[in-house]
């Protein structure tokens, strides 16, 4: 399978290429050229899969030669046999026809898993086999640092830079992270917020002189498209749990970086009958105004109780919006440097096409906080913020109340307990294998808000081994 970029002038590339990057030359994403289609008949022939099973079945086509298929199903298998469900994405029901499908049950409790966990197996498979050292540079509001540092910290093929918000992960986040031992694992809280962390990671992409062309620099954000492959997975698997194909399904996803809902669009692409796709924001509600006022306008970063959600420019929005412009890598281009600099209109037929799957919903604290609450009485089940959000959208933009709608439940509550305070409840005790977490030794270290900062640090850390 090739992939090309959303801006139309970085060369296409094959799997394995675009494994090992991150953003395109042009500044674009990729995404694959052409999707695979598959019939009910197909799908339905999947219901009974285990989740390591089914993952093969949606990953393999788009990895192609990359990796043999023996392999490629140990690796899947190694991967979610370390969940601590043997469902892997089990489904909790909160009412008639309303799920959480829990995406939390991981090693560092939140969706993350899902793709990182892989994504360490595949990164490393490749660089074994190419015989190449890499250079990893994230940027995290919490979640993703810890997933890519879980899947990568073995690696002898990789160093890993993991930049997070100084003061504005949550404790457990931030524990998770820097508590995690390794001569290629290092942390960095930046003086800004996520979107700061995120730029510099985008500017190390556009200029690479910096690893001197030793090191190949490699993405573990949702800019890297084997992030969102693997997430494609779980929308299926929710549905052919409660009677898909045969039956649509609605998803309501508590979104940030626009990677989690994205995937969901690629499945019903791909011929899964998903009947909406609700985009659930915190304060930071970009998208949410973008799709009900069709009205694309930054306004400045909010903290949250919901912190992993507390994004301004949604970079896998570009992928939705190459499919609305026709695929047109120069028209894109065009519009994204205009949303980078101005509020904007999108023409109204292609807000239009974005609305027939789309529904938005913007959820405050407070009513974070309400929903968390009102749920755990009714129904005994703790949601996180993240997932409450989810929830609550939910409950809002339902177009129909005989489709089953699955709220993707993105993390486990123990990470944010000022939230589950604040509701009035008590946060659980962390699972066995993270229940000494705030006596272990944490490491990392502060910098200022500049790429100069990030690279030198990186630089020195890099070519001093
Ligand atoms: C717990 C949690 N929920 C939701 C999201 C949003 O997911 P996405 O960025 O893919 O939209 C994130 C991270 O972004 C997260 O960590
Ligand atoms: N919520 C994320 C933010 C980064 O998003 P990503 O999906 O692009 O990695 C986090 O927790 O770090």
């Amino acid at each position: 399978m090739k992939y090309i970029s959303t801006r139309g002038q970085a060369p296409a590339l094959e799997f394995e290429d675009v494994l090992l990057t991150g953003l395109a030359s042009d500044g674009g994403l990729y995404v694959p050229e052409t999707l695979p289609h598959y019939s009910l008949e197909t799908i339905r022939s999947w219901r009974d899969l285990p989740y390591d099973q089914l993952a093969f079945k949606i990953i393999q086509p788009f990895i192609g030669g990359a990796i043999d298929d023996a392999t490629l199903q140990t690796m899947l298998t190694e991967t979610y046999a370390g969940f601590g469900h043997k469902a892997v994405a089990p489904l909790a029901q909160l009412d008639h026809n309303e799920y959480v499908l829990e995406l939390f049950q991981g090693p560092t409790l939140a969706f993350k898993d899902f793709a990182l966990q892989l994504l360490g197996r595949l990164l490393d498979h490749v660089l074994t086999k190419r015989n190449e050292k890499a250079v990893i540079i994230g940027a995290t509001s919490g979640d993703t640092g810890s997933a890519a540092i879980e899947g990568c910290k073995h690696s002898d093929h990789l160093d890993i830079f993991i930049m997070h918000p100084n003061n504005r992960v949550s404790e457990v986040q931030r524990k998770q992270m820097t508590t995690i031992k390794g001569d290629n694992v290092f942390n960095l809280a930046v003086e800004g917020n996520f979107d700061d962390c995120q730029s510099m990671v985008k500017a190390c992409f556009a200029d690479q002189a910096f690893l001197k062309g030793e090191r190949r620099l490699v993405a573990v954000n949702s800019i890297n498209w084997a992030r969102i492959m693997a997430q494609v997975v779980y929308y299926f698997y929710a549905s052919l749990n409660l009677g898909g194909p045969d039956r649509e399904m609605a998803f309501s996803v508590p979104t940030g970086n626009f990677g989690d809902i994205f995937a969901g669009y690629l499945a019903k692409k791909m011929g899964l009958p998903v009947k909406q796709l609700i985009v659930a924001t915190n304060q930071n509600d970009i998208l949410h105004r973008t799709i009900s006022q069709n009205k694309y306008e930054k306004l400045p970063l909010a903290h949250t109780l919901s912190p992993s959600m507390d994004i301004v420019v949604s970079s896998n929005f570009e992928r939705l919006l190459f499919d609305v412009y026709g695929r047109e890598g120069s028209a894109l281009a065009n519009l994204m440097d205009k949303m980078n600099v101005e509020t904007v209109e999108l023409d109204l037929e292609k807000m239009a096409s974005v609305r027939e799957t789309f529904d938005s919903h913007a959820v405050n604290d407070s009513t974070t906080c309400d929903t968390i609450k009102e749920v755990y009485d009714d129904t005994g089940y703790l949601l996180d913020p993240h997932t409450a959000i989810g929830v609550k959208a939910a409950r809002e933009c339902r177009r129909d109340a005989n489709v089953p709608m699955i709220t993707l439940g993105t993390a486990h509550p123990v990470k944010f307990t000022e939230a589950i305070e604040k509701a009035g409840l008590e946060t659980p005790a962390l699972p066995h294998h993270l229940s000494d977490l705030f006596e272990r030794e944490e490491r990392y270290d502060v910098i200022a808000n500049e790429l100069h900062a990030l690279q030198a640090y990186v630089v020195k850390h890099v070519f001093s081994e």
